[in-house]
């Protein structure tokens, strides 16, 4: 199987990278704000299957460059489906539980109506909408709350933010699912080989990780296996302001994920473990 994947640097991107031979196109390589160039690539390498994990991820950032998070997480996308489309190969998108308005408390199932809160949301469902459009063979997995060793994330915002502190106050009516990028690596590959003998398993598809939990329960897991002393106050939302609203339940229903492709949801505290084993061993 010859994979073309778009990013290189980030979080899933790195996984994929550990699991398979791909062909990984940085920024420099291709530039997301540029739609053609992205189908150029995908025309000129001519691969069995594309993955894109490449996205503008700054939320907040994005509620004031909206322009730039459209073309990446919109226009790219569906010029990235097109051209697979056009190839008659399959497509792999990573999208996000920000497609979703967070009303309620039971999870959300894949054709669960939209609503994004902020710019970033909204464009990641364009690009999702772009993607169907293509109307080729196709998974588009959203996810939530990913973390890994690399990159930026939550656990390592707060492994930084607990030595330096003893006290930390964390969004409590926030609930979703922290997922490792690892497996989301291992279903974008699963999907992408799957997809080649079976495209009618083309769909939208959840994987977050399980149980369950609150930013602050989440940050205390984290103290909690690093053995950090610091202690996490519950704080509404409204305390802690920033530029983009985020969706209070983020929680999504995975069974469809593990019916189509074989994969049970992962414990995510499983997968916290051996982040922080990989960061202890990088640490020497
Ligand atoms: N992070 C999260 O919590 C969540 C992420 N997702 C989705 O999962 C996917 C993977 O996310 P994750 O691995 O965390 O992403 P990261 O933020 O770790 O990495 C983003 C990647 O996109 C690349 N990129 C950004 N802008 C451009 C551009 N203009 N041209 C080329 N490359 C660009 C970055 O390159 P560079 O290093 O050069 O900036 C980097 O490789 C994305 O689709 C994201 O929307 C979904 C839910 C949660
Ligand atoms: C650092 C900090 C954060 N928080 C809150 C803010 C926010 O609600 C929550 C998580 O903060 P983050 O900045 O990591 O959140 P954010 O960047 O919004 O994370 C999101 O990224 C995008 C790409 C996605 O697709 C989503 O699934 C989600 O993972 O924690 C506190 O309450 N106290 C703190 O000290
Ligand atoms: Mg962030």
């Amino acid at each position: 199987m010859r994979i073309l994947m778009f990013g290189s640097t980030g979080q899933v991107a790195r996984e994929i990278e550990r699991r398979a031979p791909v062909v990984s196109l940085s920024r420099e390589d291709v530039d997301l704000t540029d739609p053609a160039d992205c189908a150029e690539a995908v025309r000129a390498e001519a691969p069995d299957v594309v993955i894109n994990a490449a996205a503008y991820t700054a939320v907040d950032q994005a509620e004031s460059d909206e322009i730039t998070a459209a073309r990446v997480n919109g226009e790219a996308p569906g010029a990235m489906a097109r051209a697979c489309a056009d190839l008659g190969i399959p497509f792999i998108h990573i999208s996000t539980d920000y497609v979703f308005d967070g009303t309620g408390d039971v999870p959300f199932s894949p054709d669960a109506p939209t609503g994004p809160l902020g710019a970033y949301g909204r464009t990641k469902l364009a690009g999702e909408e772009a993607v169907r459009a293509a109307g080729g063979p196709h998974a588009i997995i959203r996810t939530s709350w990913v973390v890994s060793a690399h990159g930026k994330n939550f656990v390592k915002t707060m492994l930084k933010l607990g030595a330096e502190r003893d006290r930390l106050t964390i969004v409590a009516d926030q609930v979703g699912g922290p997922t490792p990028a690892a497996d989301i690596a291992e279903l974008c590959l699963a999907a992408a080989s799957q997809l080649i003998e079976a495209p009618e398993k083309s769909g939208t598809y959840h994987l977050s990780g399980g149980p369950d939990v609150s930013w602050a329960d989440f940050a205390r897991e984290i103290f909690a296996q690093s053995g950090i002393t610091c202690e996490v106050v519950d704080i509404p939302t409204s305390d802690f302001p920033t530029p983009a609203k985020r969706p209070a339940n983020s929680r999504m229903d995975n069974s469809a994920t593990e019916a189509t492709f074989g994969l049970p949801r992962p414990d995510w505290r499983v997968g916290l473990a051996a982040i922080l084993a990989e960061l202890q061993a990088e640490e020497g």
